[in-house]
């Protein structure tokens, strides 16, 4: 496993295009440092060291907004999960460039990590332009779920924002159903058009852009944690 070429084709064929030696490189050395470890509860103390603020992404794709994030709050701590391995080596990319010490990373599911964490212990949860399952018979399968938003609901603080953002207009009104059927959430939406655009602490993610670029409508939810 430590060496380059052997990560390449354990992972770099399997997940995605092959790894370049480089990457698996950064795979090999800097992905070990930063791992949420394998079992075990966890909580900011021992992810950081500290009682720090938690955020987390589910899926973070290439990392580009998980890195903006981490980058605007460095107090806080962020563990960002995404089981595609080319989409690691991004992420990795950006922690290294950007030199940044408070975020843990995760390559696999990422309920796997939530579920380890202490309920209340969240201050933001990130799901961006997940998986849209178009297909009615495969709905269960989308992240913006009773099971998945339980969860969400049960690790984030009260008062403190889910986020999704999605390009896809079965996702966005399933997602509404699916939440405005809640009461432990409130929708942050100020006016109508609220959730069409990007709010300024929300960077673009690599996803995102591409929809953009076909022409996509994208929508930008924020919803709050309640008391409830
Ligand atoms: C359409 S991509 C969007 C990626 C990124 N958020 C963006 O906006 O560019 C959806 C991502 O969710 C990841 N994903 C799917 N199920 C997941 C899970 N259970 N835990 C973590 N990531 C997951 C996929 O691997 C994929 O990279």
């Amino acid at each position: 496993m430590n060496d380059p070429s052997t990560i390449r084709r354990l992972y770099g064929r399997r997940q995605g295009h092959k790894l370049r030696d480089a990457q698996a490189h950064l795979v090999e050395t800097l992905l070990p440092e930063l791992s949420v470890p394998e079992t075990g509860p966890l909580n900011a103390e021992v992810l950081f060291g500290d009682n720090r603020p938690l955020e987390f992404e589910i899926g973070f794709g290439a990392g580009e907004h998980l890195a903006g994030q981490a980058s605007a709050r460095p107090e806080h701590g962020f563990i960002g999960c995404e089981p595609f391995l080319n989409g690691m080596v991004g992420a990795l990319g950006h922690v290294r460039d950007r030199e940044l010490t408070n975020v843990r990373l995760h390559l696999g599911d990422a309920l796997a990590v939530l579920e380890r964490l202490p309920d209340a212990s969240l201050d933001r949860v990130y799901l961006l332009h997940p998986d849209p399952w178009p297909k009615a018979r495969h709905a269960k399968r989308r992240m913006v779920n009773h099971g998945p938003i339980d969860m969400i609901a049960a690790k984030l603080k009260p008062g403190c924002e889910f986020r999704l953002g999605t390009d896809d207009p079965t996702y966005c009104r399933w997602s509404m159903m699916v939440m405005n059927q809640r009461r432990d959430f409130e929708w942050q939406a100020k006016t109508p058009g609220d959730f069409l655009n990007r709010p300024a602490d929300w960077p673009e993610t690599r996803y995102e852009r591409k929809a953009r670029i076909k022409g996509h409508e994208v929508w930008y939810f924020r919803w709050k944690r309640t008391e409830a």
